[in-house]
């Protein structure tokens, strides 16, 4: 059967191929096929595992892009926790659809990945692979979605991909930001969603890479409902830099840029406009006509009198920018991740500390991008989701036929996965106690024995675990063994609640330019946004601002646009009451249907779980 269906897939290819070149309305697909037989000369017939870079190699490959791997990797991580229930890797390739950053999604969806070598350091050209998401969407530099038997090889048929290409501050291609997914039950809608907030996402880095490389200059962002042209200038008014929509957009070419064309020449600024912060401003065309509004930012020397942070003493500081970007302007933050620094690349557990949402998982993946494991897996376990049978066999794996139920040929478990990188364990609080016991001795012993093995298998990870329990107190009363907890706590960090940071401004600030880039928070907004004691955190932040990028009008959100749950209007002393009137409203809301609960809240139906037992809420109404 499976060969009868592969040789329809090649004879298909082939005779698609063969038709005349050029035909209107010929698919993108079909011309890539064209273009794999006619000029690569590929077999759609072939079989077998894609090119793998050594690790020397994709060093290699990763130097002369560490600067925007290191803008991309914190919207890539947010990415990868949007997409990962969906089943979704995520990965940042070079120009060459090489692999160079990868995200994988948790459970069996993860070993798919591995197992067909999706991930850092294998190469997808379509010069190679043939029709595929990433080489395809190099090779025509246009998002695409390559949706199972669309691609060349039949062997990718199980698998959707949706990418979106990547151009760096002079418009030229940098690489791509790439999703696949596995997953055969979502429908081609559900991948053209996932393409537009990847596509979204990639927009977002490119414009961190302007800003970053042109952070010396002025930057005027165009009027214009993706926000997408940038124009960087001198004090003079002379253009040193455009991205790619801008240069699309007045025609400008290197040598204008570099003869430092006059800004009047493509827009008009007005002679007062010279703001302290970045701000909307009107702007009008070279010939005097309206625009609308843009933004005009100053250079950033004028913008940030904080010195640049102190460089580690065995890593170049960028490593460390993810952390920093974490951390804001708030002290306890900014001591934690000076802390962090210190250790640098020693692999000392970490344990992180704090409520719902305060950043526990994207602070461990900045930790794991900072760390000299960067290039390596990072896999991570919520503790609180799972059942025990289930925690036990994810993380330590079995062999073939260890139990009934058990996959045929064995797991290897997360712990073996994340060797030679990141381990994070969240909620480990909630770790069963004979699993506790089994952790311990493979941290003591740096070796798992799966279930059903006869010999161990050595592991080499760093262990990252949080909590928003208070484990010391767990470990006095014996609720959590004592000697693990003072194993994992080789560091101790603490993330205060949103309500707690002393830049709590600053980060409504930052997360509504994020998510409602083109809106201005009119002062009763703020004063609401100031008062909320945000019980959800910075997740409740993102979401409530997120929508109300969605529903303001006008370009103002005000009051009435904050969508905040009455029940935490009242300074909260009891957080957990404020949280759990808001988990059980939407569960009578839907009829204790915990799937839709989920959505309501905007949460993983996983966490929902965890939160409703860690807030001993029944589901038996
Ligand atoms: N310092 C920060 N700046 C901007 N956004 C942040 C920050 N910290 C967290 N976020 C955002 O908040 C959301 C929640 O973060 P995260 O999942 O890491 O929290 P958590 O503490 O692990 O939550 P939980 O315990 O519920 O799993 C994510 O969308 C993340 O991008």
């Amino acid at each position: 059967m499976a060969n009868l269906s592969a040789s329809n897939h090649v004879a298909r290819v082939l005779s698609t191929a063969s038709q005349v070149a050029g035909v209107e309305a010929e698919s993108r697909i079909a011309a890539s096929w064209r273009r794999c037989v006619v000029n690569h000369k590929l077999d759609p017939a072939r079989r077998g595992p894609p090119q793998t870079l050594t690790e020397a190699e994709i060093r290699h490959v990763a130097e002369p892009m560490e600067e925007l791997i290191q803008v991309a990797v914190p919207e890539l991580e947010d990415l990868a926790r949007l997409l990962r229930d969906s089943g979704y890797c995520v990965n940042l390739a070079d120009p060459n659809a090489t692999m160079l950053v990868s995200r994988l999604p948790e459970g069996d969806y993860a070993r798919m990945f591995l197992e067909w070598k999706i991930y850092t350091g294998s190469n997808f050209a379509e010069t190679f692979e043939g029709t595929n998401g990433l080489g395809t969407a190099l090779a025509e530099q246009r998002p695409i979605i390559v949706h199972g038997d669309e691609h060349f090889r039949e062997q990718w048929h199980m698998f959707t991909c949706a990418v979106s290409p990547l151009f760096d501050h002079a418009g030229r291609l940098a690489g791509a930001v790439n999703i696949s997914s596995c997953r055969s039950d979502l429908g081609r809608g559900a991948h053209e969603l996932a393409l537009a907030v990847t596509t979204d996402a990639t927009r977002r880095i490119e414009r961190s890479f302007f800003r970053r490389r042109y952070r010396a200059s002025w930057i005027a962002t165009l009027p214009g409902s993706d926000g997408q042209g940038m124009l960087a200038y001198d004090d003079d008014r002379r253009v040193v830099g455009a991205c790619r929509s801008a240069r699309a957009a007045f025609g400008l070419t290197d040598a204008m840029i570099s003869d430092g064309i006059d800004l009047s020449r493509l827009i008009q600024l007005d002679e007062r406009a010279a703001p302290s912060s970045e701000e909307r401003v009107a702007l009008r065309r070279a010939d005097g006509s309206p625009w609308g509004h843009g933004r005009v930012a100053p250079p950033l020397r004028a913008r940030s009198p904080r010195p640049p942070p102190a460089p580690s003493r065995d890593k170049p500081a960028g490593r460390f920018d993810g952390l920093h970007r974490l951390a804001g302007h708030d002290p306890v933050l900014i001591k934690g991740v000076k802390r962090l620094m210190t250790v640098g690349n020693l692999d000392l557990p970490i344990l992180l500390h704090g409520e719902t949402g305060a950043g526990k998982d994207v602070f461990a993946r900045a930790i794991h991008a900072a760390s000299n494991r960067a290039a390596n897996n990072y896999v991570a376990l919520n503790c609180a989701a799972m059942p025990e049978s289930l925690i036990d066999a994810e993380l330590f794996g079995y062999e073939a036929g260890a139990f009934t139920g058990a996959r045929r040929e064995g797991s290897k478990g997360l712990i073996v996965q994340a060797s030679g990188g990141t381990l994070f364990l969240d909620e480990i609080g909630d770790m069963p106690l004979a699993l506790q016991t089994r952790l311990l001795r493979v941290l003591e012993n740096r070796e798992v024995w799966p279930l059903g093995a006869l010999k161990p298998v050595p592991v080499d990870i760093r262990l990252i675990s949080a909590t928003h329990r208070d484990l010391a107190a767990m470990a006095e009363d014996g609720s959590f063994r004592a000697d693990l907890y003072y194993r994992l706590r080789g560091m101790e960090v603490r993330l205060p609640a949103l309500r707690e940071r002393a830049d709590k401004r600053e980060v409504i600030a930052q997360i509504a330019d994020e998510e409602a880039p083109h809106y201005r928070i009119a002062p009763d907004a703020w004063a609401q946004l100031m008062a909320y004691p945000f019980p959800g955190n910075m997740r409740q932040l993102r979401h409530v601002l997120r929508l109300a990028g969605c529903t303001a009008e006008g370009g103002v959100i005000g009051e009435a646009d904050l969508d905040l749950p009455v029940g935490g209007r009242a300074a909260v002393a009891d957080h957990d009451a404020a949280e759990r009137a808001m988990v059980v409203d939407a569960l009578r809301a839907s009829g204790g249907r915990v799937t839709e609960a989920a959505k309501a809240l905007k949460l993983s139906r996983a966490t929902l779980y965890r939160k409703i037992k860690a807030l001993k809420i029944g589901l038996d109404g």
